[in-house]
């Protein structure tokens, strides 16, 4: 007999405890799950963003919202980028050196345009794999809703949704691409960038001028609010490289489509696919070809290449190879990016990137 005379029944007891248990059991490998997920995808100090997947319990994402919430996260960034920039305040840092010896820049634009780009995707879409550029500070997380809004433009281009297993989804976050130039005041260079890649593949691009409130978007069989320009100059292209990690592009470019050819120097590598295609940005220069050399991180590139990819253009390696957007966060083999030319005849004139160090 129980205190004030209840009787309990042992049967009704162990059933009580052993439901408790249950309870107890599911909360807590939950928010196991969820401080693993945040920690894992939040990347290491200084880039290397790369940690373990998700759980594998997040059913199926949307992509076109993930291109609203993508589209929104670029331009909540690129305020902060340009917040920043217009009130002096970059406290720039050295994250270290690139592999030829150029300081790798970290400003307050990179990490505050970071924090808000991750945690707005990270909100709407705890069980996707994130990669940024930046460190994201577990102890300085933010909730930032979305209001599930998804804007006319996409709308009327994508008209309906488009599910893909959560886990086989991973977000590549550039909070601010051509740093070097935004420490400059070159501020045109500037962008923000979002790419989604299915299992690997380049799907959505999302890159956001912050100076020119210039945003293009594009989903690979969905649709985009940028295009090809109607010409390009295959026998004596424009080349559009980069002007702070060079390496011997010059010499590449010069040696493969002779002196004749053009060479812009330009920062950032959003910046220089939004060269090859025609936007109505007036500090935006105007290219044939993208050509890049030296290392360079998947964040850089991807959302270029998922642009480039849905208006039928290409991206890959300088031997032709296609990049995977997952596993390790750099590629080795240099980039070529081309739009309504023969990219494969491109490959076969560039020489063996192997071979260009000893020229
Ligand atoms: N050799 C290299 N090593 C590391 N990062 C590189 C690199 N070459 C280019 N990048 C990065 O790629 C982006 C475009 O480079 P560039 O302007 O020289 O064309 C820049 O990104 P961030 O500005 O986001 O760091 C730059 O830091
Ligand atoms: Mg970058």
């Amino acid at each position: 007999m129980a205190p004030m005379g209840i009787r309990l029944s042992p049967l009704g007891v162990a059933v009580f405890c052993l439901l408790g248990l249950g309870v107890l059991y599911h909360l807590y490998s939950g928010f196991l799950a969820g401080r693993f997920s945040l920690f894992g995808l939040g990347g290491e100090p200084g880039g290397g963003a790369v940690g373990p997947a998700p759980a594998v319990d997040g059913g199926t994402v949307d992509l076109r919202e993930l291109l609203a919430v993508s589209v929104l996260a670029a331009a909540r960034g690129g305020e902060e980028v340009k917040r920043v920039r217009e009130s002096n305040a970059l406290h720039e840092k050295s994250k270290g050196k690139t592999r030829e010896g150029a300081d790798e820049k970290m400003t307050s634009g990179d990490v505050l345009s970071n924090r808000k780009m991750f945690y707005l995707l990270k909100t709407a879409f705890p069980s996707v794999q994130i990669n940024t550029e930046e460190h994201v500070d577990a102890a300085d997380q933010e909730v930032i809703l979305w209001d599930h809004n998804i804007p006319d433009d996409i709308l009327k281009e994508i008209t309906t949704p488009k599910e893909v297993p959560a886990e086989s989804v991973t977000v590549w976050i550039d909070p601010l691409d051509a740093t070097q130039e935004y420490t400059e005041d070159l501020r045109k260079y500037v962008t923000t960038m979002v790419c989604v890649a299915v299992n690997g593949k380049p799907v959505l691009g999302v890159i956001h001028k912050p100076f020119s409130e210039y945003t293009a978007w594009a989903m690979v069989d969905g649709g985009s609010n940028v295009k090809a320009r109607t010409s390009y100059n295959e026998k004596t292209p424009r080349i559009v490289v980069s002007r702070s990690h060079s390496g011997m592009v010059k010499q590449v470019a010069l040696q493969t489509f002779g002196n004749q050819t053009t060479i812009i120097p330009a920062g950032g590598a959003g910046y220089k696919v939004l060269a090859l295609l025609d936007v109505p940005d007036k500090s935006q220069e105007k290219a044939d070809l993208y050509i890049h050399v030296t290392y360079i991180k998947k964040w850089d590139i991807c959302a270029g290449n998922a642009i480039l990819k849905a208006l039928g253009g290409h991206m890959t390696t300088l031997n032709g190879e296609e990049i995977s957007y997952t596993g390790s966060d750099g590629i080795e083999g240099g980039l070529l990016a081309s739009i309504r030319m023969n990219h494969q005849a491109l490959v076969r004139k560039l020489p063996d990137l192997e071979k260009i160090g000893h020229n």
